[in-house]
C-alpha cells in the first residue's frame, strides 16, 4: 500500500536488522508513526494495545516476537515462554495461535544455536506469504464485483459496505476484505465503498477510511447502524468482511456488529461476502458460537471516544453518563447460514463444511495444530 507515493507493508525489519517496525495504528489517521519493537514483551504490548491488530497482522507480529525472544534466549524455556506470553495477548483470532504453532513447529527441533536465524527466517516467511495470500483472496474477489459492475449503466460505481478494518494495516498487505476492492478499483470499476464506523474502536473511520482514501478510493463512512436502512434503498450491491475465526462448517467471527449487517444483507437480498486466508480457519471447531472465544474489552473504550480536536491535539472525551455501566464484547459469530461465499486464496466457497473440504482437502482432512 503506498502512503504519500511510498509503498509499506505494516511489519518490516528495521535497519539494525533485528528490530520489527510496525505502524503505530492507535495512531491513524491523524498520525503517521512507526514504532521499532526490541523484545517479545514489546510485541505483546503492541497487541493486547492494538498498536497492530487485525487477524493476519496479529499472527505476523507474534511470530516477529518469538524471534526477538529467541534472540535474547534461545532456550526451549524462553522458547515456551515466549510461545504463552504471545498467545495470551488476544483470544479471538485465531492467525495467532497458527503463527505460534508454526514457530514451534519450525523452532521446537533446532539447537538454540540456530534457532535465532530460523525465527527470523520463518516470521519472514509468514509475513511473505500473507501478502501472496491476499493478493490471490484480491483476484478471486474480483470477478464478483465486476459481474455486478457489467450489469450497472456504465460509470456507476458498484456500491461495497464493509465493516471493521479488513484491508492492507490487519494485514502485510492488501488486506482480505479490501483486497478484491483495491484490484477493482485498480482495473478501472468504478466502485465506492461505505464504511462502518465500527465502535467501539473505530476501524472503519480511522483506519478503512484512511487507507482507502490513500488509494484513491471513493469511501463514504456510516454510522454502524445505517447500514440496514442504505440496503433496504438498494444502496448497497454487495457487503465484503475479513474474519478472525472461520469455523470448519464456515460460521465466521468478526467484529462486533457484523452479525447485524449479514441479518439486513440476508433480509434485503444483498450478497454478504467473507474474504480470509486459510490461516483464518479453525478446523478443529464447527459450531462458532459455541466454541469460538469472544475478547471482552475494556470498557473504557466505550464510555469514551478519541478524536482531533479543533486545537490539532487528538483528545479522549467520555460519551456515556458517569456512572453507567459498558459492556465491551469485541467480536461477534455471524452463522454460515447467513454467508453467501467465502472467498479464499484458492477460490471462492460456500460457508459449509463441504465447500472448504473441497477447496482446502489437504488442511480440513489434517485439522488445525495448536
Ligand atoms: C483481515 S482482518 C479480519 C479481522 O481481523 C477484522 O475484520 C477485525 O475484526 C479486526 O479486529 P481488531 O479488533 O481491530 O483486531
Amino acid at each position: 500500500m503506498k502512503i504519500n507515493g511510498q509503498h509499506y507493508r505494516t511489519i518490516w525489519l528495521a535497519q539494525d536488522g533485528w528490530r520489527v517496525v510496525v505502524i503505530d495504528q492507535t495512531r491513524l489517521p491523524f498520525r503517521f508513526e512507526t514504532v521499532a519493537l526490541g523484545s517479545a514483551e514489546q510485541a505483546a504490548d503492541a497487541i493486547r494495545s492494538m498498536v497492530v491488530r487485525g487477524a493476519p497482522l496479529i499472527g505476523a507480529t507474534a511470530a516477529y516476537g518469538v524471534a526477538l525472544a529467541m534472540r535474547a534466549d534461545a532456550s526451549d524455556a524462553a522458547l515456551e515462554a515466549a510461545l504463552a506470553l504471545l498467545g495470551a495477548t488476544r483470544p479471538t483470532a485465531v492467525n495467532l495461535r497458527w503463527a505460534l504453532a508454526r514457530m514451534r513447529g519450525a523452532l521446537a527441533s533446532l539447537p538454540a544455536t540456530a534457532r535465532v536465524g530460523a525465527a527470523y527466517a520463518e516470521a519472514a516467511a509468514i509475513c511473505d506469504e500473507d501478502v501472496a495470500l491476499c493478493r490471490a483472496i484480491g483476484e478471486h474477489g474480483l470477478p464478483l464485483i465486476a459481474e455486478i459492475a457489467a450489469r450497472k449503466p456504465v460509470g456507476e460505481p458498484v456500491n461495497i459496505l464493509t465493516h471493521c478494518n479488513a484491508g492492507w494495516l490487519a494485514t502485510v498487505d492488501w488486506g482480505t476484505a479490501l483486497a478484491p476492492i483495491y484490484l477493482a478499483h485498480d482495473a478501472g470499476i468504478p466502485i465506492h465503498v461505505w464504511v462502518d464506523e465500527t465502535r467501539p474502536r473505530n476501524q472503519g473511520a480511522a483506519l478503512t477510511a484512511y487507507e482507502l482514501g490513500s488509494h484513491g478510493v471513493p469511501n463514504t463512512v456510516i454510522v454502524d447502524n445505517a447500514g440496514g436502512h442504505l440496503m433496504q434503498h438498494g444502496q448497497v450491491d454487495l457487503v465484503i468482511v475479513g474474519t478472525d475465526r472461520t469455523t470448519a462448517a464456515g460460521d465466521v467471527a468478526n467484529k462486533i456488529g457484523t452479525y447485524l449487517k449479514a441479518l439486513a444483507a440476508h433480509d434485503n437480498g444483498v450478497p454478504f461476502y467473507v474474504a480470509l486466508p486459510s490461516p483464518t480457519i479453525d478446523w478443529s471447531i464447527s459450531d462458532g458460537l459455541a466454541d469460538i472465544p469472544i475478547e471482552e474489552r475494556a470498557a473504557r473504550e466505550v464510555t469514551h471516544l478519541s478524536g482531533l480536536a479543533d486545537d490539532g491535539e487528538v483528545r479522549s472525551v467520555r460519551v456515556v453518563a458517569p456512572g453507567s455501566g459498558a459492556a465491551n464484547p469485541a467480536f461477534d459469530v455471524t452463522p454460515a447460514r447467513l454467508v453467501t461465499k467465502l472467498i479464499t486464496e484458492r477460490g471462492v466457497c460456500a460457508a459449509s463444511v463441504e465447500g472448504l473440504a473441497q477447496l482446502f482437502p489437504d488442511l480440513a482432512s489434517r485439522g488445525t495444530v495448536v
